[in-house]
C-alpha cells in the first residue's frame, strides 16, 4: 500500500464547450519515504493536482488516499486540521508574512502544529541561524525560500508539497534549496513532491511522474537517483 494512493482523479473546471479537465483520470502511488517530482508543461494540470495532494482543493471525481485515509471525501473542517498537522507547503514566490521576521515566521507555522520541531533550530539548519531577526525585504530570494523551507519544515509534516520551489532563483540557488528538499526527505523518511517543468532535474527524484493535458504519461522509479549537487542543467 503506498503512503499516497492517487485513483482515477479528475479535476473539471466549467461545464460544455468552457469544459477544461485539469485533471482528467489520474491514478498513481507514492510509497513512503520517496522523493517526488511531478514534471509537466505549462498548463499540464500540474499545480492542480498538488493543490488537491495539499487539501486546498477537492477533485470532481476519485480518491485521494493518504495514510490510509480518503481525503477526497473531507469536509472544510478536516482539511484544514490535515493542512496543519500533516502538509508543509512551499511555493514559488515565499508567501512569507512581510511583517515578522524571519523566525517569527517559521514560529507561525510551528504553532499550529502538534509534533512541530524548534523553529530556531530548524532556521539554523537551513542556514539562517544568524538573520532569524530579518524581514523578508531585507533578505536576498534566495535566503526567502530558505526561511519557506523552514517554515515547511518546523510543522514537521508527513507531506512537504513544492511548488516551481525554484522558479524565482538563479541556478546556483535553485540547486540548494533543491539540495535541502532532498535532505529533508532522506534523512527523516518524510514524502516530499516537487512539482515542477524543468524536466532536467528528473534525476534526483526517487520517483517520476510525467503529466501532460491532465493525464499521466509516464510514472517510474529511478533505481539509483543522482544527488542534485551532481546535476547538471
Ligand atoms: N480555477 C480555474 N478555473 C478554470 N480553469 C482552471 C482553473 N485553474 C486551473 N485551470 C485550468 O486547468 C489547467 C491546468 O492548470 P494548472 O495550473 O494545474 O497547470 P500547471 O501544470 O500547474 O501549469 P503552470 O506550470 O503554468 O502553473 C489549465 O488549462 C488552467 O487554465
Amino acid at each position: 500500500m503506498g503512503y499516497i494512493e492517487v485513483k482515477h482523479c479528475s479535476k473539471i473546471y466549467g461545464s460544455g464547450e468552457t469544459e477544461v479537465r485539469a485533471n482528467d483520470d489520474i491514478n498513481f502511488d507514492i510509497k513512503q519515504g520517496e522523493l517526488t517530482i511531478i514534471v509537466g508543461a505549462s498548463g499540464a494540470g500540474k499545480s492542480t493536482l498538488l493543490n488537491i495532494l495539499g487539501g486546498m482543493d477537492t477533485p470532481t471525481k476519485g480518491e485521494i488516499v493518504v495514510n490510509g485515509k480518503n481525503i477526497a471525501v473531507y469536509n472544510n473542517r478536516q482539511l484544514t486540521t490535515y493542512r496543519r498537522h500533516s502538509v508543509g507547503f512551499v511555493f514559488q514566490f515565499y508567501n512569507l508574512v512581510p511583517n515578522l521576521t524571519a523566525l517569527e515566521n517559521v514560529e507561525l507555522a510551528s504553532q499550529i502544529a502538534p509534533t512541530a520541531l524548534d523553529a530556531q533550530k530548524t532556521l539554523q539548519d537551513v542556514g539562517l541561524g544568524s538573520r532569524e531577526s530579518n524581514f523578508p525585504a531585507q533578505l536576498s530570494g534566495g535566503e526567502q525560500q530558505r526561511v519557506a523551507i523552514a517554515r515547511a519544515v518546523a510543522k514537521n509534516p508527513e507531506l512537504l508539497l513544492c511548488d516551481e520551489p525554484t522558479g524565482a532563483l538563479d541556478y546556483k540557488t535553485g540547486k540548494s534549496v533543491l539540495k535541502l528538499l532532498e535532505d529533508f526527505c532522506h534523512d527523516n523518511n518524510k514524502n516530499v513532491i516537487i512539482v515542477t517543468h524543468n524536466g532536467m532535474i528528473k534525476p534526483m527524484a526517487d520517483h517520476v511522474i510525467e503529466i501532460g493535458d491532465g493525464r499521466v504519461r509516464a510514472d517510474y522509479q529511478n533505481e539509483q537517483p543522482t544527488p542534485v549537487d551532481q546535476i547538471e542543467w
